[in-house]
């Protein structure tokens, strides 16, 4: 149904993270969701990818890494290194026009920014976008530095007609100082609307026992109720939360299109494991606490437009911002 875009101001800013809680929110409110990487750099055949993390973080299983090169460059450039194929935009978005058939919701994650290249030809993130008339989702960073970028990537969108879903922080420190707490009204006057999210810094460490403290939501989130923005850009699919956090949950996904992970010619083996998701039909299996963990978190760390009950307005006074 709907195709999502995640890309961000630049690589290492929490991309990989926020697609994990949209997926993990998407999840346990019952729609069939995908998450795809169209490449992954930087990685070896038997190290865990990026959606290794989105697997063990939001429980969801159905995703598609269409190729991996080993090398920590672009895709363009780490394709050439290896002389491995680059990835092709066109089967991309066939492969994901796919997918969309059969889900209600397919994240894509870029590599590194929205301009990074796929091909020699200069094929990039945002021509898939543009290609799937998805809207896209920036994740940026709280820290100095972040203004220019984000205004940079924001520009470019707007060049191509790309429509901008949100605006999230990938890592809230724990002590922001003066600019990142200046920063967040100025981010919000870039994207001309209240940010969509802010993960706090450790959310990664869902499920290693260290969850970190409520820096963000606690005495900001909305009651869940206001979960139905109109203007949301992840579809308000399914009832209530029928995987609610920690409880029995779905069968194997009975919807996929085509074979999970590593089936569609990826070097990548189903390193997920963790038996999320993957019970025989009809058979629930429980959600593992990893999962329900990380989706409190994710509820309180985006806004209801990607399905979370995150009040941008009690973040900032949190903040004591006025902005
Ligand atoms: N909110 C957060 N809490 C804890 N760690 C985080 C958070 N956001 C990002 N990180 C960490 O920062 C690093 C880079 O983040 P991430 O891998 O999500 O970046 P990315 O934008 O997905 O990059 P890429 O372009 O490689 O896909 C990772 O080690 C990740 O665990
Ligand atoms: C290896 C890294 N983690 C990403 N997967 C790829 C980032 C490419 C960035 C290219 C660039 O903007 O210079
Ligand atoms: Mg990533």
């Amino acid at each position: 149904m709907s195709v999502l875009v995640v890309t961000g101001t630049d690589t290492g800013v929490g991309k990989t993270i926020v697609t994990a809680a949209i997926a993990a929110l998407a999840y346990d409110r019952g729609s069939s969701v995908a998450v795809v990487k169209p490449a992954q750099t930087g990685v070896g055949p038997t190290e865990a990818g990026d959606l290794d993390e989105v697997r063990r973080l939001s429980g969801v299983t159905t995703t598609f890494e269409f190729a991996r090169f080993p090398d920590p460059l672009s895709p363009a450039a780490a394709a050439r290194v290896s002389g491995m194929p680059p990835v092709s935009l066109a089967s991309a978005a066939r492969r994901i026009e796919e997918l969309r058939e059969s889900n209600q919701l397919v994240l894509v994650e870029g590599a590194g920014g929205l301009l990074v290249r796929f091909d020699e030809d200069g094929a990039t993130l945002a021509d898939l976008a543009k290609r799937l008339g998805a809207q896209v989702l920036v994740v940026t960073r709280a820290a100095l530095g972040t203004l220019n970028h984000t205004a940079l990537t924001l520009e470019a969108m707007a060049h191509r007609g790309l429509d901008l879903a949100g605006l999230v922080i990938g890592e809230w420190p724990v002590e922001p100082g003066l600019a990142e707490r200046c920063n967040v009204a100025d981010l919000e006057m870039l994207a001309a609307r209240p940010l969509a999210g802010v993960l706090p810094a450790g959310a990664s460490r869902c499920g290693t026992g260290a969850l970190p403290a409520a820096t963000v939501g606690s005495g900001g989130a909305v009651p869940p109720d206001r979960a139905g923005s109109p203007d949301r850009a992840v579809p308000p699919d399914g009832a209530g939360s029928p995987h609610g956090a920690g409880s029995p949950d779905r069968a194997g996904s009975p919807d996929k299109a085509g074979s999970p992970d590593g089936a569609a010619g990826s070097a990548v083996g189903a390193s997920g494991g963790s038996g999320v998701g993957g019970g025989e039909s009809g058979a629930p299996v429980s959600r593992p606490a990893t999962c329900a963990d990380f989706t409190t978190l994710a509820r309180r760390s985006l806004a209801p437009s990607l399905g979370g009950v995150f009040d941008p307005a009690a973040f900032r006074r949190t903040l004591k911002l006025t902005g």
